[in-house]
């Protein structure tokens, strides 16, 4: 998609400082140093104590096209240093023009709930090339993850009723629009208004009509039954343009012109005012003439927040149309996923550990090559553990906490557990199906439901258990400490 929307291959789509280090890299002959980065974030959106993964399969296309078109390096050649000379030299040039993508990728699958700290994706291969990689890939996946998750907060307050994305039109951009329409289906929506998204991701597109169409009328009845008249199988009518009331009761009046046409009156959309209050009066209204079944649609500004209070107000809306909200995640507009260096082979072909220390724990990054263990009992999910692939972890392992290392915890084999991170692509090749999005909105339902219930609650939700395995614990500390020149 947005390969036509721009017109041009997106390898250049990342930070100008990728391209400096590739350069640099090349010079010094380390271009093709095999390294392992992982792509992660510290803390969950929204204050929330689960985070939905989301936007692997459109990492996986973005690598499958990975690679330098002629323009490109045209253009590239045209950059300038501060001297007003090329930034860079012909002949790296010419090694870009020639680049494979070559790396190997893991990663945990989209739809899955994952936690501060945990790599969502684990890059291995060539230094230059993960290099580059770092932008597009914490561009890709930090927003969808982020709409996801905040799609899967609405689903939770409303878990009976439909779901409506209503956000293009405050979305960012064309590409933020697009992404957060299929983002939102995944995290638990079930249908958007975006239309292109409905043709490209096969989602279910869903509509009312405006204001303005009852405004282009003398009165609000003519409106209604003139839309009746012409699509008597999708009549929602937005009753609030002049007196919400009055409005439901002349919506009840094509309804029964529709039924005697063989049709029904589906819905009525409050877009106003009080809307638990309203939705309260339009559902008696609606009861006692006798159209039940006619859904009450409610828009205007919501989020969970608002959603859930409303449900606590016992509003009558079972159909929600949700839009600035979800799409620009108002409240918490960007993930802050990184994605940082965990190891490098030296001459020897041996693997070096590597951190990035910081004043703050919560920043220091984890060393070497991560895989992440969920275990699981009979309720659900228990606890997520980090470890290294490259040690021996026994059916028996230990878990520290990294900010607290009394606090252990011990496995055995009373739990289930799976590995996350999925062999992705070998090489460069993929060798991961994307599965159905359907599957994947599946999914997520699924994962959601093995959380503990105070792990999915909005305020001071339960932490849920995330360690790191002893071994790998101790390497880190190790590491800190020499780093620190404390050894
Ligand atoms: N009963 C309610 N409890 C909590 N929030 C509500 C309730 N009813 C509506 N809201 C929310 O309050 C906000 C009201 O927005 P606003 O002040 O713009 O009023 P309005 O009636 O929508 O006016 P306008 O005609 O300008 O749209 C919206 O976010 C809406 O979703
Ligand atoms: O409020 P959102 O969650 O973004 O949902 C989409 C909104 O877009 C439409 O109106 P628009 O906001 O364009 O105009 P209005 O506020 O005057 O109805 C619609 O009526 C919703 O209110
Ligand atoms: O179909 C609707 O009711 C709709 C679509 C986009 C934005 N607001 C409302």
């Amino acid at each position: 998609m947005i390969n036509r929307l721009y017109d041009t291959s997106l390898s250049l789509l990342t930070d100008l400082y990728q391209l400096t280090m590739a350069y640099g890299y090349w010079k010094s002959g380390k271009a093709e140093q095999e390294a392992v980065f992982n792509l992660y974030f510290r803390k969950h959106p929204f204050g929330g104590g689960f985070t939905v993964a989301c936007g692997l399969s459109s990492a996986i296309s973005y690598l499958n096209e990975y690679g330098f078109s002629k323009k490109d390096i045209r253009y590239l050649g045209t950059l300038t240093g501060s001297d007003d000379q090329p930034l860079f030299e012909e002949d790296f040039l010419e090694y870009l023009r020639n680049l494979e993508f070559k790396c190997d990728v893991e990663a945990i699958a989209e739809g899955t709930v994952v936690f501060p700290n945990e790599p969502l994706l684990r890059i291995t291969g060539p230094i230059l090339q993960c290099q580059l990689l770092e932008t597009p890939l914490l561009n890709l996946i930090n927003f969808q993850t982020l709409i996801a998750t905040k799609a899967a907060r609405m689903r939770l307050v409303a878990p009976d009723d439909a779901l409506l994305e209503f956000g293009l039109r405050r979305a960012q951009g064309p590409d933020g629009g697009m992404t957060a329409s299929r983002a939102a289906y995944i995290g638990g929506f079930d249908a958007t208004s975006n239309v292109l998204a409905g043709k490209l991701y096969g989602i279910p597109v869903k509509g009312t009509h405006a204001h303005s169409w009852v405004m282009s009328f003398d009165t609000e009845l003519e409106s209604f039954e003139t839309y009746a008249r012409y699509l008597p199988n999708n009549v929602t009518l937005l009753v609030d343009t002049y007196d919400t009331i009055q409005g439901v009761k002349n919506a009840i009046i094509v309804g029964q012109q529709l039924r005697v046409r063989g049709h029904d009156l589906g819905g009525i959309r409050l877009d106003s005012g009080d809307l638990a209050y309203l939705s309260i009066e339009a559902r008696k209204i609606l009861d006692a003439a006798g159209f039940e079944k006619t859904s009450i649609v409610a828009s205007n500004d919501l989020d969970e927040h608002i959603m859930d209070s409303l449900k606590q107000q016992g509003a009558k809306i079972n159909v929600w149309g949700v839009g600035t909200k979800l799409v620009t995640a108002y409240d918490q507009p960007a993930l802050g996923g990184v994605y940082k260096l965990a190891a490098l082979k030296n001459e020897r072909g041996e693997w070096e550990n590597k951190v990035k220390l910081s004043e703050q724990t919560i920043k220091t990054s984890t060393p070497g090559i991560q895989q992440v263990r969920r275990y699981r009992n009979d309720r659900g999910f228990v606890a997520d553990m980090i470890f290294d692939v490259r040690m021996e972890v026994s059916e028996k392992a230990t878990m520290v906490d990294p900010y607290d290392f009394t606090r252990q915890r011990r496995f055995d084999t009373r739990y289930q557990s799976e590995d996350l991170l999925k062999p992705i692509f070998r090489a460069g090749k993929q060798c991961y199906e994307i599965p159905a999005i359907e599957d994947t909105k599946q999914r997520v339902q699924h994962q959601l439901s093995q959380l503990h219930e105070g792990t999915r609650r909005f305020v001071n939700p339960h932490t849920y258990p995330v360690g790191l395995e002893k071994g790998l614990f101790d390497t880190k500390t190790a590491l800190i400490l020499k780093l620190r020149g404390g050894e």
